[in-house]
């Protein structure tokens, strides 16, 4: 069965007082693809990631395939996505291994009967995807930021979620990591995984992705193929810059020749 989508319509979000999103609607987010959500800083990605994920109040509709998600209770949200945050806990008195097993216990896939060894196994297995099984047994609270964020991720991965969503995975790593976490989210999705994660390289969300949903000021600015959505009139207005977006002869596009807005 192919993933479903995930429905955003009319969606109100914000903290308190302050609103951020104010009716936002999103084209479907097609199921078991990589969606790169980008925008300038302030614009409401991490708003709308916490929306989906049940951690900001949220009114209108957010579904996936049947789920309501915002009726959903929090077990139920856990059992379908994963939340992958931007800022990781500065404190947390476990070695890696055992935030990835505390991470998959609470929220295990029901498509397997779970034993103790079985847990170890399937974030040790994670780990290794990930290349830090040399990590399992340091302190979560003493890895470098960009260990930290592999981490986090092989906390969401473990779980093996139907929705996935991952806020600025790639911010601390290095350029080989960087690679390796975009070829497993590819991966992922590719095995029926929803995948939206909010990218500040354009570069990276032309190559990566299967669409872009630009956000400006809470709001849809556009969305679709990367060459559709990246655009040089969107760089001028969504983010104030003047640039460069072309298609290489081997049809990538190139985004590039940054300057401020004259
Ligand atoms: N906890 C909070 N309380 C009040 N306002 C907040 C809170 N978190 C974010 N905001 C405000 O909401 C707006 C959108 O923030 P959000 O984090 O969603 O943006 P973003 O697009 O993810 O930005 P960035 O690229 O900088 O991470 C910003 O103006 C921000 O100041």
């Amino acid at each position: 069965m192919s993933a479903p989508d995930l429905v955003v319509q009319d969606v109100a979000a914000g903290y308190g007082a302050r609103k951020v999103l104010r009716g936002l609607s999103l084209p479907p987010v097609p199921g078991a693809q990589v969606t790169a959500l980008v925008g300038p800083n302030g614009a409401g990605k991490t708003t709308l990631l916490r929306a989906i994920a049940g951690l900001v109040p949220a009114s209108g509709t957010i579904r996936f395939g049947t789920q309501d998600l915002l009726t959903a209770s929090a077990q139920q949200r856990a059992g379908v996505m994963a939340f992958m945050p931007q800022f990781m806990p500065q404190r947390m008195s476990l070695s890696v291994l055992e935030a990835v097993i505390s991470a998959l216990r609470a929220s295990p896939p029901s498509t397997a009967t779970w034993s103790n060894d079985g847990f170890r196994d399937a974030s040790l297995a994670v780990l290794a995807r990930l290349g830090i099984v040399d990590l399992a047994l340091s302190a979560f609270d003493q890895l470098s930021g960009g260990q930290r964020q592999l981490a986090s991720l092989a906390q969401a991965l473990v779980r093996r979620p139907k929705l996935l969503l991952l806020d600025e995975p790639t911010s601390a790593l290095d350029l080989r990591h960087q690679l390796q976490v975009m070829q497993i989210v590819r991966e992922v999705a590719a095995q029926g995984t929803t995948v939206i994660a909010v990218l500040h390289d354009l570069q990276a969300a032309a190559r990566w992705a299967d669409n872009v949903v630009v956000m400006k000021d809470g709001a849809l600015y556009a969305s679709g193929a990367a060459s559709d959505a990246i655009t040089s009139t969107m760089l001028r207005e969504v983010y104030g810059l003047d640039g460069i977006v072309e298609r290489t002869s081997t049809g990538e596009l190139h985004i590039g020749g940054y300057a401020l807005k004259a």
